[in-house]
């Protein structure tokens, strides 16, 4: 069984807010090693696990887990626009198997994508389009949130599903640990905030898409400089979350409450929902060793960064 995964955090501040000489070699580095992994592996076709954060999935719709038939990049940050290669039988007959274990998901046969999905496969192949991808999005940005044993589910559906494939298949997680990034959120929202992410920030127009992420540099600076008013990251809950990871009981992560999670690593900290959700999709599948690990909390990328590449044993 040809399987092995990768997960990375990622972060639109990547190369727009310069973390020093140190952290970017070592951020470097960690990439080099995830691409070497990756190129070793030669995956026939990726599950991306990833989140969104209000470019393709709104509160007029927002369902906990969607597999995508078909999916868009929007370009958003300078990431890569356009379409994905996404195999629609194979995403079909996995959603179908997935409902059939008894895990609830939406499909999309027109999904739409922002960074969260794609700078993973930019840095390890320059390309979004260079594997075939199955898109599965992970609900990590918009409350209310499934228990983590429900994303566990998820995973462990996914992987069985891979269980005698004889296709080279790679989990990538996309998700930082702790961060808490000033997306607006629904309980604190401005009026025209509320309509932005009820579906009105779908397809921003070239100004709307500026200003957004100007505001989001201009936090990481302030964060930097000690002026922002977000949450610090969490370091030894990260490494906490990567320990566990680590040692392969990811049932241990049941206890985590949603809003604890908030409490204690901001709110986009969700994002660990990916990882979690492949993760549990390797485990699936028999025991595995994770063979690398690389973590810094970077203020400069708003996020508690971490990337690590596994195996099965
Ligand atoms: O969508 C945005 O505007 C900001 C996203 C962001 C910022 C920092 C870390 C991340 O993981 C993000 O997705
Ligand atoms: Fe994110």
């Amino acid at each position: 069984m040809p399987i092995a995964l990768a997960a990375m955090s990622h972060s639109p501040l990547l190369g727009r807010v310069d973390p020093g000489p140190d952290t970017t070699s070592a951020v470097e580095s960690a990439f080099d090693s995830v691409r070497r992994f990756v190129k070793d592996f030669d995956p026939d076709l990726i599950v991306c696990f990833s989140p969104d954060h209000y470019n393709g999935f709104f509160y007029d719709l927002m369902p906990p887990f969607c597999v995508g038939y078909n999916a868009v990049s929007i370009g958003d940050y300078g990431s890569q626009a356009g379409p994905l290669d996404v195999p629609a039988d194979t995403s079909r007959a996995l959603a179908e198997y997935v409902l059939d274990q008894g895990v609830d998901l939406a499909v999309s046969l027109r999904m739409e994508i922002d960074h969260g999905a794609v700078q993973p496969l930019e840095i390890v192949y320059g390309s979004i389009s260079a594997k075939p991808v199955i898109p599965v999005f992970v609900n990590s940005v918009a409350p209310p949130f499934v228990p983590l044993a429900r994303v566990r589910a998820l995973g462990a559906a996914i992987g069985r599903y891979f269980a005698n494939t004889e296709q080279r298949v790679l989990f990538l997680a996309s998700g930082g640990l702790s961060h808490d990034p000033p997306v607006p959120r629904l309980a604190t929202a401005s009026a025209e905030q509320r309509e932005a992410l009820l579906g009105g920030g779908r397809h921003l127009s070239p100004d709307a898409r500026d200003e957004r992420e100007r505001r989001v540099i201009r936090a990481a600076h302030d964060f930097v400089a000690g002026k922002a008013d977000i949450k610090e990251l969490a370091p030894e809950w990260d490494e906490r979350f990567l320990d566990i990871v680590a040692g392969g009981d990811l049932s241990s992560l049941d206890s985590w409450s949603p809003q604890w999670m908030t409490d204690v690593a901001g709110n986009s900290s969700h994002e660990i929902r990916t990882w979690v959700a492949a993760y549990a999709a390797l485990a699936a599948l028999g025991e595995y060793r994770v063979d690398f690990r690389f973590y810094r909390p970077i203020k400069e990328f708003l996020a508690g960064f971490a990337v690590t590449t596994a195996v099965l044993e």
